[in-house]
């Protein structure tokens, strides 16, 4: 089942373009001096390898141990893929590791280990564990997996835990113990039929036995049918110590009546007659990736009573276990667990089904603003995106651990930990998510001014298949179709709607409009009309003016003076606001919001005291507290440079406007970015900590601080996102790639949505 937001070659492209793959490894130490490599290599570094060699724990200290965890397949048991083999995991490996870290900021290492031996795959993991905190095993087949992780459990002093079984079990379990509640069940009667016999499905089976659900109101199912007692063919001791005394042979026979099902199998497994057969009120887990044993849709077609749940993110109630192992592992590291056991596990699971029941905070209900966020069948289980979820699960995971004594390093002050935790969680790219959901949820119509261009086509339709809104292209119909054609992307893009300036209907409308503003500006009518038939940003906001778009998207194809004069000529500024740039930087753990960068050449004082109003508004709405530095390259007045005095004014001007954040200057960047210096050489500076938001004094300081980020900066730069005009329009910059055109047009459809 193909997923609407995304085609096969854009998720190809998505890997391959930039750096292969989705992952690389930074250096947390700065290795740029003669001392930083003595310190770094030899000689500095005999110094920590002898601590550890007397003291083991001290690499808790000295090395980054504690916090990695390597993500290890052989690839017997990709997905639902099957054996594909370990390089063809890779993929997914990776992606495993990028969830841990945007998840957790747990550190992941992909390792494929190419061998379906158990001897030899045990044999090469057992040697590894003094590099990790802990082993995540992902993707290896049933049977060999239980005897893998049995094995490497008792060999190795850190937690071994394969995801597929306790991760999948722990979410499973957790949206089990909610639908039993919703539909008025209790665990000890529920009747449940599994298809699958493999890691998940044992694992969830154990799991739900342990949390009360009883031995013989469990039938599982595999390719041969059902596991009833007697039976010979395809059978291990796994699977036996689950078989039932059943005359059923047939996953048919076995679902009538049944309440719950539990799919970890294959897709396409389960019919809706089989669904249709089922208890009132049936529960069906369909979690087979990447397509589940049967739609939702087909459920409901057949059963609008049923709870359904899938693994996949475009359905409502997804069961997978990135809900989990992130979040389980960041507990059981911060304690330094020796292992995950059942009582950890356990918490994990009624953790996740307890936040499920929580009031969902505002801000995630509204950026899920499509879907029903409220504990009832369509949301039985916490979102991914769920910022919640980073405190409640380790929080849970690491207490139980300490519970049980398998902690090493116990938590002194819990309420410190959950602090620690939240912090953890990038607020940036948990709010830039939400936004995006958001406008998911409330799709816009957004007008692309360069609707010609190759990488704007491809944007168009990306931005269609994400569910941000609908594109229109400006631009010559034959000339787009043509390039569509070159891309191959005729199908894909064929249904695109395409308005040509020159011919368009619409064109007289927009040049009265035109002629209205800019007649005593200088302009006559049949400028008016060469305006909007030539130049498509004129012709693009025009639409926008009048009603035709939610949003324009324009500036891959001139520079952004050009692009925005012709958009000014038809939008104006909102009303009380400075038109400005604004680049949003996340590096090194942080995240500083960068103005004006795009429209004021030297703004006097007035200017920059509104600059700095807006972009702390601005970084409060993504979840940052604003402290607000001028930026300068003098610090208070040290030395004394030309044309600073109006920065050190602005300060003065929100003293009397009495704003509510925190701002000072003017400063240089080594003082606004660095407290230890701020607080050293400027202790009266008003700042409680370094500078979120940097106001740049002007436009050249800003030009350049901006571009030497984005080439040598090794964070990630987003924008310059274009703010204060009375419409949506965002202006990208020249060379713009196919995604910053995509988050622009998502962002310009939020600008429409305020
Ligand atoms: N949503 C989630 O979070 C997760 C989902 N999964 C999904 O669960 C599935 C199984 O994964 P995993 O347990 O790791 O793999 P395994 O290879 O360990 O197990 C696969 C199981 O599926 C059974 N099977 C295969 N075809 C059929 C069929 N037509 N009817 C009934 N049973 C069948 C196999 O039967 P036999 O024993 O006879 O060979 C085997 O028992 C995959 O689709 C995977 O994507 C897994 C982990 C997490
Ligand atoms: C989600 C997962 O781990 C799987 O499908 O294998
Ligand atoms: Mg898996």
């Amino acid at each position: 089942m193909p997923d609407k937001r995304m085609t096969e070659e854009d998720a190809l492209l998505f890997h391959a373009q930039g750096r292969p793959g989705k992952l690389e490894i930074a250096p947390t130490k700065p290795l740029t001096t003669q001392r930083d490599l003595s310190l770094a290599y030899s000689p500095g570094v005999a110094v920590p390898c002898l601590r550890i060699a007397d003291d083991p724990a001290a690499a808790y200290d000295y090395t980054a141990r504690g916090n990695t965890v390597a993500v290890i397949s052989n690839g017997t048991a990709v997905l639902g893929l099957g054996a594909i083999g370990a390089l063809a995991s890779k993929p997914v490996m990776e992606g495993k590791a990028v969830l841990f870290k945007r998840f957790a900021d747990v550190d992941g290492i992909d390792l494929e280990v190419d061998t379906t031996d158990v001897d030899e795959f045990v044999n090469c993991v057992r040697f590894l564990g003094k590099s990790f905190g802990g082993i995540n095993l992902e993707d290896i087949k049933a049977p060999e997996c239980f005897i893998i992780e049995q094995r490497l459990r008792e060999l190795m002093d850190i937690p071994v835990f394969h995801d597929d079984q306790h991760g999948t079990a722990i979410i499973a379990a957790a949206g089990l113990l909610n639908a039993l509640y919703l539909t008025g069940r209790d665990i000890k009667d529920c009747k449940l039929v599994v298809n699958g016999a493999g890691a998940a499905a044992i694992a969830c089976v154990e799991l739900v036995k342990a949390l009360g659900v009883q031995h013989d109101n469990v039938v599982m199912c595999d390719s041969k049918g059902v596991i009833y007692q007697g039976r010979s063919e395809g059978m291990n001791q796994w699977k036996s110590a689950h078989a039932v005394k059943t005359k059923d042979r047939t996953l048919e026979e076995a679902m009538k009546g049944a309440d719950a099902f539990f799919g970890l199998s294959v897709k396409g497994a389960v019919t809706p007659k089989m669904v249709e057969e089922m208890a009132e009120k049936p529960i069906i887990f369909a979690m087979a990736n990447p397509d589940p044993e049967i739609t939702p849709d087909e459920v409901k077609s057949v059963r609008k009573d049923a709870i359904v749940a899938t693994g996949r993110s475009d359905f409502a109630n997804q069961v997978n276990n990135v809900l989990g192992f992130p979040y389980i592992f960041r507990g059981a590291l911060d304690v330094r667990a020796s292992t995950i056991n059942d009582e950890m596990k356990m918490a994990a699971a009624q953790a996740i089904a307890s936040l499920a029941r929580e009031d969902v905070p505002d801000e995630v209900a509204a950026a899920y603003g499509g879907m029903k966020l409220v504990f009832g069948p369509e949301y039985i289980i916490p979102a991914p995106f769920d910022p919640r979820l980073i405190v409640a699960v380790p929080a849970a995971v690491a207490k139980a651990a300490m519970d049980s004594g398998v902690a090493h390093k116990p938590i002194i002050d819990m309420e410190a930990y959950k602090q620690e935790l939240q912090e953890r969680l990038d607020p940036t790219a948990s709010m830039l998510n939400l936004i995006f959901e958001k406008v998911r949820s409330n799709p816009r119509r957004v007008a692309f001014a360069e609707g010609e261009e190759e990488r704007v086509i491809r944007a168009a339709i990306a931005f269609r298949n994400a569910g941000y809104g609908k594109p229109v292209l400006i631009g010559r119909e034959d000339r787009i179709k043509q390039t569509m054609d070159q891309l191959g992307l005729a199908e894909a893009g064929g249904d695109l709607e395409i308005f040509n300036a020159r011919l368009s209907h619409r064109n007289n409308r927009y040049a009265d409009f035109l002629y209205n503003r800019m007649a005593r500006k200088g302009l006559m009518y049949r400028d008016c009309q060469r305006l909007v038939k030539l130049d498509r940003n004129v012709f693009a906001s025009c639409m926008l003016a009048l009603g035709d778009t939610d949003a324009v998207v324009s500036g891959t194809t001139r520079t952004f003076s050009d692009t925005f004069e012709g958009i000014s000529r038809v939008i104006d500024p909102r009303a009380g606001e400075q038109v400005m740039g604004l680049l949003i930087v996340v590096a090194r753990g942080r995240t500083i919001f960068v103005a004006d960068t795009s429209i004021h050449e030297l703004p006097d004082s007035e200017t920059l005291a509104d600059i700095a109003e807006q972009t702390a508004d601005f970084a409060r709405s993504l979840g940052h507290e604003p402290r607000v530095a001028f930026m300068s390259a003098s610090s208070f007045g040290n030395p004394v440079r030309a044309k600073a005095d109006r920065i050190a004014e602005a300060v003065k001007v929100l003293d009397g406007r009495k704003v509510d954040f925190e701002y000072d200057g003017e400063m240089s960047p080594s003082v606004a970015l660095n407290h230890d210096h701020m607080k050293r050489l400027y202790p009266f500076c008003r700042l409680s900590h370094s500078a979120n938001v940097l106001v740049m004094p002007g436009l050249h300081t800003a030009h350049v601080s901006t571009r030497l980020l984005q080439e040598l900066g090794g964070g990630t730069v987003m924008g310059p996102l274009l703010m204060g005009l009375a419409k949506p329009v965002q202006i990208v910059q020249t060379g713009a790639s196919v995604n910053d055109l995509v988050n622009a047009a998502a962002l310009a459809v939020h600008d429409a949505l305020r």
